[in-house]
């Protein structure tokens, strides 16, 4: 890749990161790619606007949030923004679109991580992992056939809400599983789904004949509060749910009532609200619920490849060509 230029000035472009661990990959990528950068050692929106006036980009990572008072501090240069997530809820796209600054994210890569995750939680739930820990601590071992039963994975209903690409990861692992079936639910039918043997239903059949519910939908406005009390009233008594993709899409007390009154088995969730979750929150008292602070997407590697991408991302904005991963 060129190296970038400030086009108006000639002089190397400044970057912001403004999440102070960012993985030195994208760092270093862009300093060897001529780019000056400059490191937050907090993300906060104060400590953004106290640079972004003097940038070209900003390179950042959810939670933060890019701000209208973020924007409207930037300097007419600041046209590049990549964010290291493949989620882009914590950015107003609409806004970023009327300033004509591009946005880039960087999915694909963390596919196999989340992917491994959502199975993981699967598993941890449907075998009761937490709860087993507990009975260990709690000296309430006992010997006995019929305690601690779980649900099985092999000849279970897969119900998977998103058929994206992280959805599709996770088809591909469930299937090594022996399961009967998959279903899916979205906005279409994807060709995709036809080649991993899946069934394109509703949202209703999905959590009526789904044994596992996992949600890897992107959070909008559609999809916001969408796992609801309906939702969960219509899943069986034996059904684990689990969520990686972000915790507003879950009507988070209709889950907790599920799970207090065992009208569905168990879940496992790497996404919450609050994030991070009070360590008093009520969830955390729940033995039937694995949770896991957000970090699906989290191995060395994987993050070195985000953090990579999201710069490759930003060389691209600076030099006016189509990012890697255009969002806008
Ligand atoms: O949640 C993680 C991401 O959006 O990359």
């Amino acid at each position: 890749m060129a190296s970038a230029k400030n086009c108006s000035t000639n002089k190397p472009p400044k970057v912001l990161i403004a999440e102070p661990s960012t993985p030195r990959s994208g760092i270093s990528y862009l300093k060897e790619h001529g780019c000056q950068v400059i490191e937050l050692e907090k993300a906060t929106e104060d400590e953004v606007l106290k640079h972004i006036a003097e940038v070209d980009a900003l390179l950042l990572a959810p939670p933060l949030k890019l701000t209208n008072k973020i924007l409207d501090a930037a300097g007419c240069n600041m046209k590049t923004v990549a964010t290291v997530s493949a989620g882009y809820n914590h950015i107003d796209i609409d806004e970023l679109r009327k300033r004509g600054i591009k946005l880039g994210n960087t999915p694909r890569v963390l596919d196999a991580a989340v992917a491994d995750h959502a199975v993981m939680l699967a598993l941890a739930a449907a075998r009761r992992l937490h709860e087993g820990r507990l009975k260990i601590e709690n000296n309430e071992w006992k010997s006995d056939y019929q305690w601690m039963l779980g649900q099985d994975i092999c000849n279970s209903t897969v119900g998977i809400i998103g058929l994206g690409n992280i959805g599709q990861a996770i088809a591909k692992r469930m299937k090594g599983f022996d399961i009967k079936q998959i279903l899916y639910t979205g906005h279409r039918e994807k060709p995709e789904g036809k080649e991993l043997g899946a069934k394109f239903v509703s949202l209703d059949t999905l959590a009526r004949d789904s044994d596992f519910v996992i949600i890897s939908v992107p959070l909008t406005k559609e999809t916001e509060g969408m796992c609801n009390e309906e939702f969960f009233s219509k899943m069986k008594k034996t059904s684990v749910f689990v969520n990686i993709s972000r915790g507003q899409v879950v009507d988070q007390p209709a889950l907790i009532k599920a799970l207090k009154t065992n009208s569905i088995f168990a879940a496992g969730l790497d996404v919450m609200t609050p994030e991070p979750l009070p360590p008093d929150h009520e969830m955390l008292k729940l033995p039937n619920l694995v949770l896991t602070p957000h970090i699906g997407s989290a191995t060395t590697n994987t993050r070195n490849e985000m953090s990579l991408l999201a710069a490759k991302n930003i060389l691209k904005g600076l030099a006016g060509e189509e990012m890697i991963y255009p969002v806008v």
